[in-house]
């Protein structure tokens, strides 16, 4: 188990973390194959798709089709999807239980907090400040942001670099393997979330150094109280 006692940030992955956005992403992904003519994939097996940004899960969405793209379809559903993306991210993101309140709490121990997130750039700031919470990060990293998405360390690098923190000094709370591997790749210690989207599979496989099922059980490993009563 990580000493926590060495921590001076927090940083966190944002879908299946933060945020329930398989019902926005699934809504734009149906709509965007059945313009190209497919059946809709539905949410249930668009949530086994997330992860490892827009790309990759149009590329899954093409597979599943039954398609092959060359680099122009590829392209073309990829901005397709992110046309469908923009008008339903909203309505289709909200907050997994005690986010806010949590987050609110965690403001208290006066730590950097990060966003890190592999869903591409231009949406995220935007979903943080539509879902109120863009006040508690001082860093957001998309997608964009760097060459190597999550579970290449170097996310987590730039956020490193930006704060000033040793590897043991960030927390990197995530719910899918990506995010653990990317921590373990860094050195930094790491909490995985059972809630999320993690391909179908327990997080506890990838052997983060905490297994929590809830965000507000992050309180008391941080040595606060618990909000377990009052919030969920
Ligand atoms: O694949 C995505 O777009 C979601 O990425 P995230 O889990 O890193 O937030």
């Amino acid at each position: 188990m990580a000493n926590l006692e060495t921590i001076r940030g927090l940083a966190f992955d944002l879908d299946g973390t933060l945020i329930d956005s398989a019902p926005g992403l699934s809504r734009a992904m149906d709509l965007t194959l059945t313009e190209l003519g497919f059946p809709a994939p539905g949410q249930q097996r668009v949530s086994t798709w997330i992860g490892n940004g827009a790309d990759i899960l149009v590329e899954r969405a093409l597979a599943w089709a039954g398609v092959e793209p060359d680099p122009q379809q590829q392209l073309q559903t990829r901005q397709r999807f992110d046309r469908h993306y923009a008008d339903t991210v909203d309505a289709g993101s909200t907050l997994f239980p005690g986010v806010e309140r949590t987050l609110a709490q965690l403001a208290s121990l006066h730590l950097p907090m990060a966003v890190v997130t592999n869903k591409p750039t231009p949406f995220v700031a935007p979903l943080l400040a539509s879902l109120n919470i863009d006040r508690y990060f001082s860093l957001i990293i998309g997608g964009d942001d760097v060459v190597a998405k999550k579970p290449h360390p170097a996310p987590l690098y730039l956020v490193l670099g930006t704060l000033g923190l040793y590897v043991d000094q960030l927390l990197f709370v995530g719910d899918s393997r990506n995010d653990i591997m990317a921590a373990r790749s860094a050195g930094c210690p790491s909490v995985g979330l059972t809630y999320g989207y993690n391909y179908g599979e327990a997080i506890a496989l990838s052997e983060p150094d905490y297994v929590l099922d809830r965000f507000t059980d992050l309180l008391p490993i941080l040595g606060l109280s618990s909000l377990a009563n009052q919030d969920v």
